[in-house]
């Protein structure tokens, strides 16, 4: 059975660009290892509507922070058999975001500690009733949000096609988002954490992962 791996952090904090690297490192190493990214966007049609609604369409429905937690919940739900699979036939499969996404936006939106209703709900939703596999690690990319917000602005100026979102034009909610994180690492929320800075080194982090003996995985608060 692989390991399953998370990468959290808030938007622009580089989370794709240390997954591409961690990846890297795994096979350079001779592992078989998947990387998905949530939300799936041309995959999953809770995904695309859950990305047109954060670019303004679909009436009020970027407005419902229940409702915009659902979409990508219920994309997470159609990947969940993907996922179990992926993992029967090969070393690691790496997540970018996953279920403690929608657990610290739904909290900050709601301005919601991260031991508040909001957390308690997605948990249960997605690991007890959706039965979302449950990662072996969580590692948080914690940039300053500052530094994350920037690199998401150089990057919409850069590429027309990666215009910002409502969540990413709001530096409050990041700001907010970034603090859920903080609690739900500092918690080891669902299963165990690792909290990582930019400067991290992809290959000693993929070696110390894959290394990391896997812990008993608990899906209670
Ligand atoms: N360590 C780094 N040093 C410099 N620039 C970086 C670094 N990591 C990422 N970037 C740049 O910052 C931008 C955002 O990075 P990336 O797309 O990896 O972030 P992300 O966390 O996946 O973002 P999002 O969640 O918003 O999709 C990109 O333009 C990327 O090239
Ligand atoms: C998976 C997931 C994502 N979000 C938030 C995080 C981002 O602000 C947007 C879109 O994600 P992207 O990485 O910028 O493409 O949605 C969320 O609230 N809940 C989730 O489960």
């Amino acid at each position: 059975m692989g390991k399953l791996f998370v990468i959290e952090g808030v938007d622009g904090a580089g989370k794709n660009t240390l997954a591409r690297r961690l990846v890297s490192a795994w096979e350079r190493d001779g592992l078989t290892v998947v990387r998905i990214g949530f939300p799936r966007y041309d995959r999953s049609v809770h995904a695309d509507l859950a990305a047109e609604a954060l670019h303004g369409q679909h009436g009020d429905t970027a407005g419902s922070v229940h409702a915009m937690a659902l979409l990508f919940a219920l994309d997470r739900r159609e990947a969940r058999e993907e996922i179990r699979e992926l993992l029967s036939h090969n070393d690691i499969v790496l997540l970018d975001r996953y279920v403690a996404s929608n657990a610290a936006y739904t909290a900050a939106r709601l301005e919601q500690s991260a031991d508040g209703e909001a957390v308690e709900w997605i948990r249960s939703l997605e690991f007890e009733r959706f039965l979302a596999p449950i990662p072996d690690v969580q590692i948080l990319l914690d940039v300053p949000v500052a530094l994350a917000a920037e690199r998401a602005s150089a990057r919409e100026s850069a590429d027309a096609a990666r215009t910002r979102d409502a969540y990413e034009r709001d530096g409050s909610l990041q700001s907010r988002t970034s603090a859920a994180y903080g609690l739900l690492a500092d918690s080891n929320w669902v299963s165990p954490w690792r909290i990582v800075t930019a400067d991290v080194d992809p290959d000693r982090l993929a070696a110390d992962l894959f290394n990391q003996p896997s812990g008993v995985r608990k899906v209670t608060p």
